[in-house]
């Protein structure tokens, strides 16, 4: 099943605190989008790339495009306030029966989920990744907890998200009229009553987002570099 994909990289990393766009940081001498968008390059089922960016940084991305030789970034489009603004923004610009939207910060996806993806998407109408989450979640107001949630049916929700397009820009349309404003693309299916499938992620998919996620990076690469040298190394991310 081809897909297009939605890569959001219009944010500020105000949480990264780098003095720049998290996008362009460095991890082993490729910025974090040419990381995220080198797996898309690399999967024949992914016919084009919709970059959604912050048009002041419009020479930054066309020099990283031309550096790395990307060829399926099919448009530049511009960015809005919220990510959700941003990623409506991309989707006008996608042709393809089933999108994909993945955040540019996410550099660690891998190809074979992106399969399993597109299939529950063209199957349900929407898919997600997600894995359990590892900690004990509690609802907190004014530092006191309010209640320890049930953990057993609790998800971390990832990217990328896959839905059917015709229904995802009717979901984002309706938001936008009711002036909804969620933190990922799922719920905005999720509030139209419309089912979306868990598709179970890895730990390693994690969104760059604070400084502590680079230590986390840098070890990612190492040990996949490591197992791309000696394929008898048995752990993994
Ligand atoms: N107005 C926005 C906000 C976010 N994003 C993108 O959505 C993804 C996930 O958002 P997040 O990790 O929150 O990135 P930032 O908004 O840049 O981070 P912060 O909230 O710390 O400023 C990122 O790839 C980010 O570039 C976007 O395209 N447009
Ligand atoms: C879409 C997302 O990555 C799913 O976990 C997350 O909601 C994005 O949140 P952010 O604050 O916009 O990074």
């Amino acid at each position: 099943m081809n897909y297009e994909v939605v890569i959001p990289a219009a944010g500020q990393g105000k949480r990264m605190n780098a003095g720049k766009n998290k996008q362009f940081i460095e991890l082993e001498g490729k910025p974090v989008i040419a990381h995220t968008i080198e797996v898309f390059e690399a999967d024949p089922s992914c016919t084009g790339i919709i970059l959604v960016i912050n048009e002041a940084e419009h020479g930054e991305f066309m020099e990283m495009i031309q550096r790395f030789s990307f060829s399926k970034v099919k448009k530049l489009a511009g960015g809005g306030a919220e990510r959700q603004e941003s990623v409506y923004n991309g989707l006008k610009h996608a042709s393809t029966d089933i999108v994909f939207v993945h955040d540019g910060a996410r550099p660690f996806i891998e190809n074979p989920v992106l399969k399993e993806l597109a299939a529950a998407a063209e199957l349900d109408g929407a898919a997600t990744l997600a894995v359990p989450v590892k900690d004990t979640i509690k609802r907190v107001e004014n530092g006191e907890v309010l209640e320890t949630v049930e953990r057993s049916s609790l998800w971390a929700v990832q990217t990328p998200q896959a839905f059917r397009l015709s229904a995802i820009l009717k979901a984002h349309e309706d938001a936008v009229v009711h002036h909804y404003q969620g933190t990922d693309d799922a719920s905005l299916i999720e509030r139209m009553n419309q089912k979306v499938t868990v598709v179970t992620g890895s730990y390693a998919n994690l969104k760059l987002t604070t400084p502590e996620d680079l230590l986390i990076a840098e070890a990612i690469l190492k040990q996949r570099k490591g197992e791309a040298k000696d394929d008898t190394n048995r752990t993994g991310f």
